[in-house]
């Protein structure tokens, strides 16, 4: 973990290498291989052949930016400051017509673009609206409360009878006008009480205009909600302490980790698709790995993860023996997929093993949504039948909206009473089970690398488009 001296530091240093060399973009396309690796991120160039074998998104996916500007594909995945900080080593010059702030090569992608329009398009619909809305209220509450007392003082000294009665020998006209203002400030307090409600009642009516304008507790409203980015307790560079609350062993290896947000109205604002990022420091080494939680923005105040824990593996080791009450840290949300509803027709999804997580969200979201008509097939590969997780969910789902969520399990080892498939993800079986090529269609792949490129093929050769090294919401077949 970098400390904060040691970002003191490096941003020094980083002061004297922004007046490093000016490299044209023909130089640096030459160097666009695994021995020699350059790329651009927001105008500057660095060179990142010895960092591949370290980087947690894996060697390859820098190959496949290698002597190009790859700052959107870095924007994408959404990296934390540690990230920015590493980079800063690999620094080796500033692109040629770049900006001193790397600014003129920086590139915003498409979907932040219309997701901030649509924030200052709602704050100026909503803002003077609002401002007038209570302009208004206090006005009316004002006058509401001011006749209302002065009627109930009048009437509690009985000044009109006495004024009409004792002191001026009322005539019948003087009674009458005593009666008329006794009910005018009945009526105006009424009036002002009844239109404060009204307009109360109105304003609140506006607030269901923006997501975001919801306290939190009414935020999760539907699934639906998945397709704004509610204001979630996550946040995407900065990683934020979540205490565990409780551990469970579901069964032979898979455990259930449960961390509470903030507070119990708290949401995550985690878009439907995308995961979070955990990081720890095991054996002075810091550790990242990517999951999707189980639970969505509906499931106020938690998060859950459902983790296979190897024998070795360092991040599910270590929250396996995490105690309750101690935290873990947590960013996001990342990723290139945000689920909206009805974005294509039919979905084919094929999954190994844990890869079923980001999946589920997805199922999840569209089963529990009545407006979403997508039909969706999930193939989901696993060694045995105890290493199925979320079969009772999944199970459930196909049971009660069988007309869109189609699942077939097929195992590497099944026992003798199994009667589901047998062995790995044929060709044959693609073509029987997943969505015939259309452009209403996408396949969706998450589990073992091995499994990942072996369906991508075949899924190719049956005619779908071949995807690129990094996933794009585009993509006919999509990678998480
Ligand atoms: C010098 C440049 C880069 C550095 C220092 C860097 C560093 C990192 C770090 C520290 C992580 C762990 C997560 C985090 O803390 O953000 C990460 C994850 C990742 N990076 Fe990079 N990265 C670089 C460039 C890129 C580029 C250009 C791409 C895409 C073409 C990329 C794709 C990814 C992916 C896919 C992950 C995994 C995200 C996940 O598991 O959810 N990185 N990178």
């Amino acid at each position: 973990m970098t400390t904060s001296s040691d970002r003191k530091e490096l941003k020094a240093k980083w002061k004297n290498e922004v007046e490093v060399k000016t490299i044209a973009m023909q130089e640096i396309a030459k160097h666009k291989t695994k021995d020699d690796n350059w790329i651009i991120i927001h105008g500057k160039v660095y060179d990142v052949t010895d960092y591949g074998k370290d980087h947690p998104g894996g060697l390859d996916i820098l190959l496949e930016v290698a002597g190009t500007d790859a700052t959107s594909a870095y924007e994408d995945v959404g990296h934390s400051e540690d990230a920015a900080e590493i980079m800063h080593s690999y620094l080796v010059g500033v692109m040629e017509g770049a900006s001193p702030e790397g600014g003129g090569a920086r590139k915003t992608s498409s979907a932040q673009l219309t997701h901030v329009i649509v924030r200052r398009h709602e704050l100026e619909q909503s803002a003077p609206q609002t401002k007038r809305l209570l302009n208004l209220r206090t006005e009316l509450a004002a006058f509401a409360v001011g006749t209302a007392g002065l009627t109930y003082f009048i009437n509690s000294c009985h000044l009109l009878p006495s004024l009409t009665v004792s002191g001026f020998h009322a005539t019948g006209s003087q009674a009458a006008h005593a009666g008329f203002t006794q009910g005018f400030f009945t009526a105006s307090a009424a009036l002002g009480i009844v239109g404060l409600a009204g307009l109360r009642y109105l304003s609140n009516a506006s607030e269901t205009r923006s997501f975001s304008s919801y306290a939190p507790h009414l935020q999760s409203v539907s699934p639906a909600g998945a397709t704004f980015k509610p204001a979630g307790v996550l946040k995407p560079s900065v990683y934020r302490k979540f205490t565990l609350q409780r551990k469970d062993e579901l069964s032979d290896g898979i455990y259930r980790f449960v961390f509470d947000l903030p507070t119990k109205y708290s949401v995550l604002g985690l878009p439907i698709g995308q995961h979070v990022a955990m990081r720890a420091m095991i054996d002075e080494h810091t550790v990242v790995r990517s999951y999707t939680p189980v639970s969505n923005n509906r499931d106020l105040g938690r998060l859950e993860l459902l983790i296979r824990v190897y024998p070795k593996g360092l991040m599910g080791n270590y929250l396996k023996n995490l105690k309750i009450g101690e935290t873990a840290d947590i960013r996001g949300p990342k990723g290139a997929m945000k689920y909206r509803r009805s974005m294509c027709k039919e979905i084919g999804m094929i999954g190994g093993g844990t890869g079923i997580t980001p999946l589920y969200q997805l199922i999840r979201a569209i089963c529990e949504d009545p407006k979403d008509n997508t039909k969706i097939s999930v193939i989901y590969g696993n060694r045995s039948e105890s290493d199925i997780m979320l079969r009772g969910k999944l199970d459930h789902y196909a049971r009660v909206t069988p007309h869109k969520f189609k699942i077939y399990y097929t195992l590497d080892q099944p026992g003798p009473e199994w009667t589901g498939g047998k062995g790995h993800v044929t060709k044959d079986l693609l073509k029987a089970k997943m969505p015939q090529v259309s452009p209403d269609a996408k396949i969706l792949l998450c589990g073992p690398p091995g499994m990942v490129n072996a369906m991508k093929n075949n899924l190719v050769e049956l005619g779908f488009e071949a995807p690129g090294g990094v996933s794009k919401m585009s993509d006919q077949i999509f990678c998480f």
